[in-house]
């Protein structure tokens, strides 16, 4: 267990009851923020999801400044919207990798989706290209994610980066003794299987407030927070697209289930060819595939083929649309555009 978290931090105490009740509710959720466009990525995730025919829906979790228009077409393509509430770093001198980090600290809300007994995560610039839905099926208890590689320049200020270790070959360098204990575990947070808990929610924003931002952001800070209960789970399930030129060796492509465009020049929507890896034989395939599927118009939302289940009217996109969204206090942050 993460110093200073409380067991029930996990456990998920006040959900005995409901599981008891029967109550198992099962999602993939992503997080979107900015009028930029993210939105597409969401767009491209929902109709990749209905690809591989995944059981259960995408809910996306937004920030207060995701323009209406933008929701409306995420409930065109069968989104549940969630609003959450911006989440902020302590003020601090360290610069994050990106400064559009800062927003991402809003993923520790994801925790308050009580109503979902478990949820995996996707950023919005993944796509699925099979059916990952046993991952629910995972002992509940653990946080499951993907190891992270520390060799692209986005690490060039972390120690790591400096004398070349890296955790995908930690036998490539000698991590040297005087720089302290090797680093034996870090996870991307682009996607993690987890059991929400409001209770875990609070424990992590209180704990949050009190640790200095460092270059990685909320993923740096979830890696602290979730240490013990991580469990890693192959890198098919979140190809970080560095690992292409980085770490071959550790990739089968044929086999990898979860593409996480993450690298520079990568973006597919971003995509103009004259930028870094933009050229790369692999880049443009993936982000050739990835288009595939977001100008399917077969792969968009149809409500007929989602009966309303009895009981269940709270799920229906078209019903969600005609409800108000309940407004929360916002302050914008840099964009990624
Ligand atoms: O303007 C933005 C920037 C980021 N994001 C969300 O934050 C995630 C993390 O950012 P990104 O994936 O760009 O980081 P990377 O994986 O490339 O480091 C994205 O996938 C989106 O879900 C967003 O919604 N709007
Ligand atoms: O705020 C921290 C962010 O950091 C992450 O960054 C990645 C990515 O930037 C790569 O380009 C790096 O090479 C990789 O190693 C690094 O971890 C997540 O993908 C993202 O979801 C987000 O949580
Ligand atoms: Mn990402």
């Amino acid at each position: 267990m993460a110093p200073g978290v409380p067991v029930e931090a996990f456990a998920g105490t006040g959900k005995v009851a409901m599981m008891n009740a029967g109550y198992s509710k099962k999602a993939y959720v992503t997080f979107l923020a900015g009028s930029g466009d993210y939105v597409k990525g969401v767009v491209g995730l929902a109709k990749g999801l209905r690809k591989v025919k995944s059981a259960y829906p995408l809910v996306v979790a937004v920030l207060p400044d995701v323009p209406e228009q933008h929701r409306e077409i995420l409930r065109s393509q069968g989104c549940i919207i969630r609003d959450i509430a911006p989440v902020y770093p302590p003020k601090n001198e360290t610069q994050f990798a990106m400064a559009y980090y800062v927003i991402n600290y809003s993923k520790l809300r994801l925790w308050e989706l009580e109503e979902y007994s478990k949820l995996v995560f996707l950023d919005a610039d993944i796509q699925v290209y099979d059916n990952i839905d046993h991952l629910f099926d995972l002992p509940d208890g653990y946080f499951y994610a993907v190891n992270d590689c520390f060799c692209e320049k986005s690490w060039s200020q972390s120690p790591q980066y400096s004398i070349g270790y890296c955790l995908q070959c930690p036998d490539r360098v000698k991590w040297p003794a005087e720089m302290g204990k090797a680093p034996s575990s870090y996870f991307n947070t682009g996607m993690f299987v987890f059991e929400p808990s409001r209770l875990t929610c609070d424990n992590l924003i209180e704990t949050m407030w009190n640790t200095p931002p460092t270059l990685f952001a909320e993923q740096d800070f979830m890696n602290v927070f979730f240490e013990k209960v991580y469990k890693p789970i192959p890198v098919d399930y979140n190809l970080i697209l560095a690992m292409l030129w980085r770490h071959p060796e550790n990739v089968e492509l044929e086999k990898v289930k979860v593409v996480h465009y993450c690298a520079a020049g990568s973006k597919p929507w971003r995509y103009t060819g004259k930028e870094e890896n933009m050229d790369r034989e692999d880049i443009k395939m993936l982000v050739a595939k990835w288009w595939d599927i977001y100008n399917d118009e077969s792969l968009d939302f149809k409500a007929e083929d989602h009966p309303v289940p009895e009981g269940d009217t709270c799920t229906r996109p078209s019903i969600m649309a005609a409800l108000p969204e309940p407004t929360v206090p916002y302050i914008p942050a840099p964009s990624a555009a």
